[in-house]
């Protein structure tokens, strides 16, 4: 993974590198850039596949998640999905088009793995193995078909890719907005990895930066939400609730609670991750759950984890930035928490 996520990184340096020129100094919206950079990583770590092939993909599930955005504002209707009006016949369109993109991919590597001519030992040459055992009869309790292949890659697509891009976009932000923030990350990735490509046991020692994600994780948390069904009656807080009653759990509320987190909740503080997640709040990690908790909890935060360490220490070794005169602050949901008019930093060459 390490590799890929270096290449990954290192064309992200060097087209900033091109973008600031000579004059060493230009405003550069990141969001759009680093989407496309957990993209790129995305594609190339679990799919093998390089970003061109990708990219569509990321185009079409953003467009699906802005017309399920405006679509769930008439949820009351019954059956309003199934109606033919422009945007479900666009959202079917969407569907089909990434399907077939995905299957394309799916075929290309079944004839690779035919011709013997594949040692990819990703996250869809996984999926494919227990495809094709299921094929050869073997495995039948844990099998998948092609079709769960597609449903599961369509999902770490969108899981893995705008949900890492939400975290460092935020995290470029507080850091301009918080200079002596960037300063304190940039002296203690100098020290772990000099001018070095930053390796594994580096990144584990990184300290200051691991603070930094965490408040930014609990200011801006990518996924404002869970959601959760009752399969039984069952007591929570004191309330009966009956079999099949939906409940969500505004997980951002929590994270912003001076009541968990003291009155000094809404400021930007990562000092108050410096003994660990469990004693920076009043009351333990509890509140604290950007990758959710319990069985569903997220099984790719070890790996945004890394991702984002890698990404920003190579960010901090080659660049400062600020805030540009054209951004405006505004935090806003499409299913992850978006910049809304985007992330205008002036990127300075070192
Ligand atoms: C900062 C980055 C990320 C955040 C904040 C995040 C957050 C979450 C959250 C809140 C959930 C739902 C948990 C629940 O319902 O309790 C989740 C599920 C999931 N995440 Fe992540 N995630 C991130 C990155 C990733 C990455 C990089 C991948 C894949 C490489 C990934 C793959 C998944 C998958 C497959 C699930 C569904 C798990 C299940 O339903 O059992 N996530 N994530």
């Amino acid at each position: 993974m390490l590799p890929a996520l270096h290449a990954c990184c290192g064309e992200l340096i060097d087209r900033w590198d091109e973008l600031v020129g000579p004059g060493g100094s230009c405003e550069v919206d990141v969001w759009p850039e680093l989407q496309s950079f957990t993209g790129d990583v995305i594609s190339r770590t679990a799919f093998g596949s390089s970003y061109e092939v990708g990219r569509r993909i990321f185009q079409l599930q953003g467009e699906q998640a802005e017309l399920f955005i405006q679509s769930s504002r008439y949820m009351h209707i019954p059956g309003y999905r199934f109606l033919p009006v422009a945007r479900n016949k666009r959202m079917k369109e969407i569907d089909a088009e990434v399907r077939g993109i995905l299957r394309g991919i799916i075929e290309e590597r079944e004839k690779a793995i035919e011709k013997g001519t594949t040692d990819q030992e990703d996250l869809l040459g996984l999926l494919m193995e227990s495809d094709s055992n299921e094929r050869r009869g073997k495995s039948k309790n844990l099998r998948m078909t092609t079709e769960d292949v597609i449903q599961e890659c369509k999902l770490f697509y969108f899981a893995g890719q705008e949900t890492t891009s939400v975290l460092l976009t935020w995290t470029m932000v507080a850091l301009s907005m918080h200079p002596s923030w960037q300063v304190r990350a940039r002296e203690e990735v100098l020290e772990v990895f000099g001018q070095n490509k930053p390796d594994n046991d580096g990144l584990i020692r990184l300290k200051i930066v691991t603070m930094i994600l965490y408040e930014v994780l609990r200011l801006y948390p990518p996924v404002v939400l869970l959601t959760r069904r009752t399969y039984k009656v069952m007591e929570l807080g004191g309330i009966t609730l009956p079999e099949g009653v939906s409940l969500t759990l505004p997980l951002i509320f929590a994270h912003h609670d001076p009541e968990l987190w003291g009155e000094d909740a809404e400021e930007f503080k990562p000092e108050r991750f410096a003994e660990g997640v469990s004693k920076a709040s009043k009351c333990g990690a509890a509140p604290f759950f950007p990758f959710g908790w319990g069985p569903r909890i997220c099984i790719g935060q070890s790996f945004a984890m890394t991702e984002a360490k890698m990404g920003l220490s190579m960010i901090l070794q080659r660049f400062s930035f600020e805030l540009s005169p054209s951004y405006a602050h505004a935090p806003h949901t499409v299913i992850t928490l978006h910049p809304q008019h985007g992330a205008q930093l002036i990127l300075h060459k070192l």
